[in-house]
């Protein structure tokens, strides 16, 4: 951890960017995701506007589920032992029905609350009715419908007060359905990380083909989907040009919880990160990480902006993969645990062939899954995202390279 203050000496002089040794891979994301003390302060949001956030609360059932004995078949209601007299007013979905008495049938809708009195449900085509005597009869001939057939008793699913998913849960489509069903119209989530990225780089073009020594824009349209599906919410897209005035006032003005920038982490002569953050007092938390590609990355703790909220900044290399690798190490667990998601358990796949390693540091491996196991893609280099496009997740190889049929750690892509 190293304070930058004062008066840096100027880019194109300073030696190696990063003022000490290159954290372990591992420990850089620990660094990351407790680098903040605890989630932001919770929120009530909508259901439509909870998507994505992270429960702050257990989700408990408001109700029993399904709140009323329900039939789950088309068909007849039916009381006791057949044949049945039928009544003719058939029961639907929302309906409140008359009691049954034994002996009796009246038709009913899946869905639909079952008359008290009930003892199952006799599916549609399961049963005739004889039009001249107005009585059902159950055409299989397998004896007596046992009771309870086709029906959902109350409380199947859970009862009031029951635990359903505990907070840190994120919020997906699926939890959405289940808190509505569970009788919910808004839940307490944390608020979503702001993020603002700040893309640097003069070479860099937003539209055409690469010309005259200058390349397009790549991390510009990659990241901020990928912030998003991290739990942050994406405040400010901006391209900053390579001096170190124009982005300290960009640093100094950003309202954002986290700023991301991309580019200028390393130590050529328009990277001007290091000393920016030097000028306006940042505190160094990662300087660099033993990890390829993306080891020059850096997370500093911003000063304080006059709302009095901490803010921090996570410096992603310019070179693309590199910058994906920056992501996935230390703006993805910064922004779950400010945005408070629970921690993902690893995911271990079998490498289905050889991962060549880097000689000492971590390294993050385009992969695809074959079965259940993953294969290295070719393309991989810091600068390629060729071999990114195709891959269904990042190995983490350590040190050395594995050989076929070793276990290891696979990263998801965010969002897929
Ligand atoms: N003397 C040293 N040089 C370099 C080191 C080092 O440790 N010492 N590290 C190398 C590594 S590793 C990486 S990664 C890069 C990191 O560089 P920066 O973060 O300073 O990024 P830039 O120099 O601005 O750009 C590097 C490369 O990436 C291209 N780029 C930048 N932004 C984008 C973008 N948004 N879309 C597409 N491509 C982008 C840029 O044009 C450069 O080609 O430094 C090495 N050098
Ligand atoms: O981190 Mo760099 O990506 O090895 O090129």
């Amino acid at each position: 951890m190293t304070t930058l203050e004062g008066t840096a000496p100027h880019p194109a002089q300073a030696g190696p960017c990063a003022t000490g040794p290159a954290l372990a891979w591992e420990q850089a994301r620990s660094v990351a995701r407790h680098s903040a003390a605890q989630p932001l302060t919770p929120v009530a949001r909508d259901l439509t506007d909870a998507l994505g956030h992270a429960l702050a609360e257990p989700l408990a059932a408001l109700t029993d589920l399904p709140s009323f004995d329900t039939s789950a078949m088309d068909g007849w209601a039916v009381a006791g032992a057949g044949p049945w007299h039928l009544r003719d007013s058939a029961v639907l979905a929302g309906h409140r029905p008359e009691p049954l008495s034994d002996g009796t049938a009246v038709p009913i809708a899946t869905g639909a609350r079952l008359p008290t009195g009930a003892t199952a449900v006799l599916r549609r085509e399961h049963g005739s009715v004889d039009a001249r005597n107005g009585m059902l009869y159950d055409h299989r001939d397998l004896g007596p419908v046992a009771v309870g057939r086709d029906i959902r008793p109350r409380g199947q699913e859970c009862h009031a007060g029951e635990p359903l998913l505990p907070s840190g849960t994120t919020v997906t489509p699926a939890v959405l359905g289940l808190a509505a069903a569970a009788g919910y119209d808004r839940l307490q989530v944390h608020r979503r990380p702001t993020v603002e990225l700040l893309v640097l780089g003069d070479e860099l073009l937003e539209s055409g083909l690469p010309r005259d020594g200058r390349v397009r824009d790549a991390l510009g349209p990659l990241l901020p989907s990928w912030l998003h599906s991290c739990g942050a919410e994406v405040i400010g897209r901006h391209r900053v040009a390579d001096d170190l005035a124009p982005l300290r006032e960009a640093l100094r003005h950003s309202s954002a919880d986290v700023v991301v920038t991309t580019g200028s982490t390393a130590a050529g002569p328009v990277d001007f990160l290091h000393d920016t953050l030097g000028e306006v007092g940042a505190r160094l938390l990662v300087d660099s990480v033993a990890v390829r590609p993306g080891h020059p990355m850096l997370l500093a703790e911003l000063p304080t902006a006059a709302d009095g909220l901490p803010r921090r900044l996570v410096g992603l290399p310019g070179n693309p993969l590199a910058a994906v690798a920056g992501t996935v190490t230390l703006a993805a667990p910064l922004l779950r645990r400010l945005g408070g998601h629970a921690d993902a358990e690893p995911h271990r796949m079998r490498a289905a062939a050889a991962l060549p390693g880097h000689p000492r540091d971590t390294r993050l491996m385009p992969v695809v899954r074959t079965d259940d196991q993953v294969a290295p893609l070719p393309f991989h280099g810091p600068a390629m995202l060729r071999g990114l496009a195709l891959a269904d997740g990042l190995a983490v190889v350590p040190s050395g390279g594995v050989p076929a049929g070793t276990t290891v750690e696979v990263l998801n892509i965010p969002g897929q």
